[in-house]
């Protein structure tokens, strides 16, 4: 694929027009600015709906900055606030956004442009702020850091949703003259004028021209980090896939997902949420597929017998209950472990599907208040099947050798898997966290392997591809513990999925991908103990 070529970068375009009660209207507003509307009919667009070509022909307000809006659109105020918290208060995007939903009692309709606005702004930053660069006549870590936040907001506005021009620009230098002040206003009208020379692609074109490195190209065109392109480049070709599939990888981390829910077996179905909209899902059995919005009005959701998880991590525990054991196990029920159980979505998984068989499941996590979600998790299911332990996982084995016939190892890790989950980790996570996770990781598994009994299956899980975080530990802790056999991992997932063809495996462990199983990307290793 060429650098600036048409595969999705981003997560299509949200249709609102100038939106908002705060809106300048005009034409191309809210009503209009769907397909084909706005400024012209004739436009060609890319296959995700994006205008292409857009400069030359664009409107904007004859009226002088100083009498344009005045206040800020509240949706734009949501998305606004929201990347100011993650940069200066180091917040989780998802975890700010909905209170500020609620702060600013946006509609539903506002309430989806402010998401798009804000993940979109946040994922498309590392593209954005090299587009930014080319328009500003300082560095940018000379502007006020708000408002080059405020800048993020207007360039994916301009370059990736379908929000006319002129509407984009009038109400993002409203909300800078109402938040921070009429003069960056200016500033912030000059710059995105500047930005409305070329589409995305046209852009991309700009500033990867000239450019070699195929993973600076990669991290440009789809705003990635390049030790992370890197990465996710190493970990395809080590799970036997195609080195081109890059892109269509770092693609993926930049589409919204689609809620996956999971119905805790014995405890619900899904028909009411199916007869809501919801579709069944794909690959894992119990599951379905929800872009409804709002989770929590389906019934089971709030009494938690219906659960948003991700296929990728239904499989992966659905394929540690599943395995064989080895010979030489003890009599009577099944005594399970999760060993980094916090907030819980595995665990309540696990304890359900092992109540048919009257397993007892202890949880651990360290973080009294993760501990404590994981209380929450486990409260539909009987309170004597489960026990949550609050304290190191490095610990169990040594305090409680070869006990457990299943043990779940879902290890600290970069995340690097369900970056389109958390759209501001890819600026956060470095290259030393992996070294940082390196002996947490190899700790938790190796106590895992002695707290494990012989015949028992110890599952290794991660929400990253990354070598040094998934085969690498694996193969360290086995290298220094004989008596282990590494199962076929990738048979396991086909084994519990629906199909049973995921081409996941490859040699003993297996991957999951965003951009081949619209999974996060989940790996798994499977070790049995041999008696
Ligand atoms: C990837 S998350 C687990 C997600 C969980 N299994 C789920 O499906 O909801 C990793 C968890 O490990 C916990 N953790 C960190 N250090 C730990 C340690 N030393 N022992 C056990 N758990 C630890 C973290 O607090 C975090 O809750």
């Amino acid at each position: 694929m060429s650098a600036t070529g048409g595969t999705n970068r981003g997560s299509g375009g949200t249709n609102r027009g100038s939106g908002g009660s705060g809106s300048s209207g005009g034409p191309g507003g809210r009503g209009s600015a769907g397909k084909g509307g706005g400024q012209g009919g004739n436009r060609r667009r890319n296959e995700q709906g994006r205008e292409r070509n857009r400069g030359g022909e664009r409107q904007f307000s004859q009226a002088a900055p100083a009498q344009r809006t005045r206040r800020a659109d509240p949706a734009r105020l949501v998305a606004f606030e929201v990347l100011r918290a993650v940069a200066a208060e180091d917040a989780y995007a998802n975890l700010v956004l909905p209170a500020s939903i609620r702060k600013h009692k946006l509609d539903r309709r506002d309430a989806g442009f402010a998401t798009e606005l804000t993940y979109g702004a946040l994922r498309g930053q590392g593209t954005y702020d090299a587009v930014l660069a080319r328009c500003v006549d300082r560095p940018l870590d000379q502007l006020d850091p708000a408002v080059l936040d405020a800048l993020r907001i207007g360039v994916h506005q301009l370059l990736a949703m379908r929000v006319p021009a002129h509407a984009a620009l009038d109400q993002t230098v409203g909300l800078v003259r109402a938040v921070i002040g009429a003069g960056p206003s200016s500033l912030v009208n000059a710059v995105l004028r500047k930005v409305t020379a070329h589409d995305l692609d046209g852009w991309i074109g700009e500033l990867v021209d000239g450019m070699t490195d195929a993973t600076a190209i990669a991290a440009l065109t789809y705003s990635h980090p390049e030790w992370i392109v890197r990465a996710l480049r190493q970990a395809l070709v080590a799970h036997g896939r195609e080195v081109a599939e890059i892109d269509a990888l770092l693609a993926a981390d930049n589409a919204a997902p689609v809620v996956h829910l999971v119905a805790l077996p014995g405890l619900a179905s899904l028909d009411d949420a199916l007869a809501e909209g919801a579709e069944p899902g794909r690959l894992a059995p119990g599951s379905a597929y929800y872009s409804g919005g709002d989770v929590s009005r389906l019934p089971g959701v709030s009494t938690g017998t219906i659960r948003v998880q991700d296929s990728g991590s239904q499989l992966v525990a659905r394929a540690l209950a599943a395995v064989n054991l080895g010979t030489g196990r003890r009599e009577g029920a099944e005594e399970w472990l999760d060993l980094c159980a916090g907030p819980g979505g595995k665990t309540a998984l696990l304890s359900a599907i092992g109540q048919d068989s009257g397993v007892h499941l202890t949880a651990n996590e360290p973080v009294p208040h993760r501990a404590q979600l994981v209380r929450q998790a486990l409260r539909p299911l009987p309170e004597d099947s489960w026990t949550v332990r609050v304290g190191d996982g490095r610990e169990v084995g040594r305090e409680q050798p070869d006990r457990y016939d299943r043990v779940l190892v879902d290890a600290p890790c970069t995340g690097l898997g369900a970056l389109r989950r958390r759209p501001e980790s890819r600026w956060r996570r470095k290259p030393s966290d992996l070294v940082g996770l390196a002996p947490l990781q190899r700790e938790l598994l190796a106590s895992a392997l002695d707290a494990v009994a012989p015949g028992g299956v110890v599952a290794y899980v991660t929400c990253s591809p990354h070598h040094a975080e998934t085969d690498a530990v694996v193969d360290d802790c086995l290298r220094k513990r004989p008596g282990f056999e590494r199962l076929d991992a990738g048979a396991a997932l086909d084994a519990v999925s629906i199909g049973g063809a995921l081409g996941a495996g490859h040699g003993t462990s297996a991957q999951l991908w965003p951009h081949v199983h619209g999974t996060d990307a989940m790996y798994l290793a499977l070790l049995r103990k041999t008696p």
